[in-house]
């Protein structure tokens, strides 16, 4: 071979084979799926500057497509060598090898999703039939375990975990971000917002709820999605907690754009469920969220966050907190603008899924509704009612309801600090990401005596039927817990005691109906996704 020669076709493949491995140290060492599209990018940008290199150094390469032919041989080549290298490593080296689970789990997150797919988007039910299979520490994924141990929860959720990669994926807000330092500073500011609009909130739930009322009035004696209606009247409560006025949806008012976006985000959350469990596929669909369904939700939202702005509230809001509480700037006009979305979708499709769960289950059993309307009816008779205070079995019935079916099935995910945790005699190696989903926790028989069946006396008059308490967490608990649980439980009480007391709800005359089934048929899309139910409500008499 003489100078000017081109490399023999084997060195160079070689020598591209090499730099995947060598690669593949440099991914070890930095969380690559964060950043999807800059690797996209930097793969294509390596085949141009490869054939352009080519191109200027050799006749024999000068042509566009020998120097782009062998430009993508080489680039492959390295992209080859280096996904070898990451799956020899996560199936025999990693140091969660010791942990048991699936062999697919180990080399890609592909193999969740393809499960996902399959259990027709009810990951929680794949995780329970993991952990029977694998004990209570199962890999989920190269880097991922799921966790079922309750001695974990209090470990797992404090302060000392950060969020795990699914909250990096999206635009920045106190919920979705990884930065456990700018979380602190923002939820103490969302905290006071909650805190402010806590003590006047109750009467403006309650004009909503009587708003419902009317709307169920008009349905009485007919079949009627129950859904609907849940979702209508949480959107309404959360719109007027995010912009200072409802949407309009219970009393039939909303604009059509209103509408639209509702529909857009019922379809796109079956998205949400299927690439929540590859943050990468979720940050592209970010990316992208300038066209599509998104855009109009985004757009719609930031003009009612800047119609907020201008608007002057007397009853306070938590956006008016928020508003008054963050410097003005435009990086913080973004943030304020997504954390609106935030408030909507935190607050609207749980509070509406633990709705629908809870008529359902009423609808099921008269006897509950009726000892149910006997409590409340005394609190309105004496005056007592407020849908701040709470009741004996309306709070047993909606804890037992966010237990049996959590409103977010979600499996949170924390990341293990550098340095590792020990958890009793389990070794988490830092860098660890522990998942866990809510739904098995409260469903394992090591927690909850009879965890499958509707029992709201557990929280009553049974105490014994709760073996550990603390394994009951549909709001999570630790830093990052649900700043609107007060919110929720208020909406909650509200509307059960006062569709009790001047309904009886039913299933439609000859429906079949199992509620087994019904909670088979729960979806997980980030939230609950509740099968469609077709309730009547029929008027009390006075
Ligand atoms: C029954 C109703 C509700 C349930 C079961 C519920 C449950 C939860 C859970 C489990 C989380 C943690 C999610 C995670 O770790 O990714 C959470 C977070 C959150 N929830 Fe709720 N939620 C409810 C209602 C609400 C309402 C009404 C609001 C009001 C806006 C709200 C606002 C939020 C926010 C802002 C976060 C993020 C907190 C943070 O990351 O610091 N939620 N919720």
């Amino acid at each position: 071979m003489s100078a000017g020669d081109p490399l023999p076709i084997s060195i160079v493949l070689g020598s591209a084979a090499a730099v995947g491995t060598l690669l593949h140290q440099f991914f070890r060492t930095v969380e690559a799926d964060r950043y999807p599209l800059s690797i996209l990018g930097s793969v294509i940008g390596s085949h141009w500057a490869v054939a352009y290199g080519l191109q200027s150094t050799s006749e024999q390469y000068a042509s566009f497509w020998a120097s782009h032919g062998l430009a993508f041989l080489i680039v492959s080549t390295a992209v080859v060598s280096l996904w070898a290298n990451i799956l020899v490593y996560r199936a025999f080296f990693h140091p969660l090898n010791r942990f048991p689970g699936p062999f697919g789990a180990k080399l890609t997150k592909l193999w969740s999703l393809k499960q996902v797919v399959g259990s027709d988007i009810k990951w929680y039910r794949v995780a329970s039939e993991l952990h029977k299979q694998h004990g209570d520490y199962v890999r989920i994924g190269p880097r991922e375990l799921s966790v079922l141990d309750t001695a974990a929860l209090i470990p797992m959720l404090g302060a000392r975990m950060e969020k795990g990669p699914f909250y990096g994926a999206m635009e920045r807000s106190v919920h979705t971000n990884r930065d456990a330092a700018f979380h602190k500073q923002r939820r103490k500011v969302w905290d006071m917002a909650f805190k402010q609009t806590l003590a006047d909130y109750g009467p403006t739930i309650e004009d909503f709820t009587d708003s419902l009322l009317v709307r169920i009035d008009s349905l009485v004696g007919k079949a009627t999605v129950v859904n609907d209606l849940c979702i209508h009247y949480s959107y309404d409560v959360m719109s007027s907690l995010a912009f200072g006025s409802s949407t309009g949806f219970i009393d039939g008012t909303s604009s059509d754009v209103a509408t639209t976006i509702l529909n857009n985000i019922k379809e796109g959350i079956v998205a949400v469920g299927l690439f929540l469990h590859v943050p990468w596929m979720l940050t592209i669909v970010e990316t992208l969220s300038f066209v599509g369904p998104m855009k109009l939700f985004k757009s719609w939202s930031s003009e009612k966050v800047a119609e907020r702005r201008k608007m002057n509230n007397n009853r306070p809001d938590i956006m008016g907190y928020l508003l008054e509480h963050t410097e003005d700037n435009r990086e913080n006009r973004a943030l304020l603008d997504a954390e609106s979305r935030v408030i909507i979708g935190a607050g609207s499709d749980t509070t509406a899924s633990a709705l629908a769960t809870m008529f359902t289950i009423l609808a099921n059993d008269p006897a509950c509704q009726e000892k149910l309307r006997q409590e409340v009816n005394e609190s309105f008779e004496d005056g007592s009612y407020t849908c701040a205070r709470p009741q004996n079995l309306l709070d047993g019935v909606i804890s037992e309801t966010l237990r049996i079916c959590p409103p977010v099935l979600f499996a949170p995910q924390r990341m293990v600090p550098e340095g590792g945790i020990r958890i009793g005699d389990v070794d988490l190696p830092g860098g660890t990401i522990l998942s866990f989903s809510t739904y098995n926790f409260h469903h394992d028989k090591r927690n909850f005596v009879e965890p499958g069946k509707f029992i709201p006396e557990r929280w009553t008059t049974k105490p014994e039927l709760i073996l550990k308490k603390n394994a009951c967490i549909p709001f999570v608990m630790g830093p990052y817990k649900c700043p609107g649980k007060a919110i929720a439980m208020m909406e909650l009480r509200s509307v059960i005691a006062k569709t009790v007391c001047r309904y009886d709800i039913s299933l439609a005359k000859d429906a079949k109906f199992d509620l087994n089934e019904f909670f088979l048929g729960v979806k997980d899309h980030f939230t609950a996704g509740i099968p469609e139910q077709e309730l009547v409500f029929t008027r009390r008499k006075e």
